[in-house]
């Protein structure tokens, strides 16, 4: 059963694209105040997981519960409680830095100071007043974690989030989640950086081939991949 601090529960989560099975049978429940991330290669099924959870996608089979509502009835307020940069986000080259936060803040309803989150995210003024069209592909995923800590929300859901960042990039980045997670937030996030989920992550849920094969905490997860002829593909590519 769902106890009252469930974030997300999945049940039965699948998800086939005609013959192809992209996720089969995930059960899931995610907690408040945890930092869980979702951990396998390319293909693995994450970015589905994370699409039905954001209501981009249904699922074929299951259900999944965000926040309490189910993820396939449309809820007119779910998205200003959930803070997402997804692995696909693309930015209007003419506006500036400083007008894709206004707008994010517009579109939540929020009160925020632009600038206050611009500096979060490590975009100094004057970077922030040009065109995000000019922007490094680094600075652009800055930017769109920027729009998702926009209305401090109670779910910040992160597909690939540090993908472009340089390493100090990564660091600074890893603080702004642990600083959200302080603040009540809930975090999920999909990597297929095994050093980044063990450095961020308060539980792991290793996927492969569409399925969650267990569910680890950092401490455990080298020894358990060590020990676990299922998980030799974490064995070779581990970082
Ligand atoms: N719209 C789609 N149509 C057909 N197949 C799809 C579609 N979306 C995903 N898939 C397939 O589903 C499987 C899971 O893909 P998914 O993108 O969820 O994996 P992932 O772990 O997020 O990988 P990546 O890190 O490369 O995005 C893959 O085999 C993928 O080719």
């Amino acid at each position: 059963m769902a106890t009252n601090d469930t974030v997300i529960r999945t049940e039965g989560l699948t998800k086939q694209f005609g013959e192809t099975i992209a996720i089969s049978d995930i059960d899931l429940t995610i907690t408040e105040n945890e930092i869980f991330g979702l951990l396998g290669p390319n293909g693995a099924g994450k970015s589905t997981v994370v699409d039905i959870l954001l209501d981009h996608l249904q699922p074929s089979i299951g259900t999944a519960t965000v926040l309490g509502h189910d993820s396939r009835i449309e809820s007119p307020t779910l998205h200003e409680r959930i803070g997402i940069l997804g692995d696909d986000y693309t930015h209007h080259s003419g506006m500036s830095g400083i007008e894709h936060i206004e707008f994010a803040i517009a579109s939540k309803d929020a009160d925020e100071s632009p600038d206050a989150i611009l500096d979060r995210v490590g975009i100094d003024p004057e970077v922030a007043a040009r065109p995000a069209g000019e922007y490094s592909s680094a600075l652009a995923q800055r930017l769109a974690l920027g729009m998702a800590l926009v209305g401090d929300p109670d779910l910040l859901i992160l597909d690939e989030p540090f993908s472009e960042l340089e390493p100090t990039g990564v660091e600074e980045a890893h603080d702004i989640v642990r600083e959200e997670l302080d603040h009540g937030t809930t975090v999920v996030l999909t990597t297929h950086r095994l050093d980044q989920a063990e450095a961020l992550c308060d539980r792991i849920g290793l996927m492969k081939d569409g399925r969650v094969l267990m569910v680890v905490t950092p401490a455990t997860l080298r020894d358990t991949i060590r020990t676990n002829p299922n998980l030799a593909w974490w064995r070779d590519h581990s970082v």
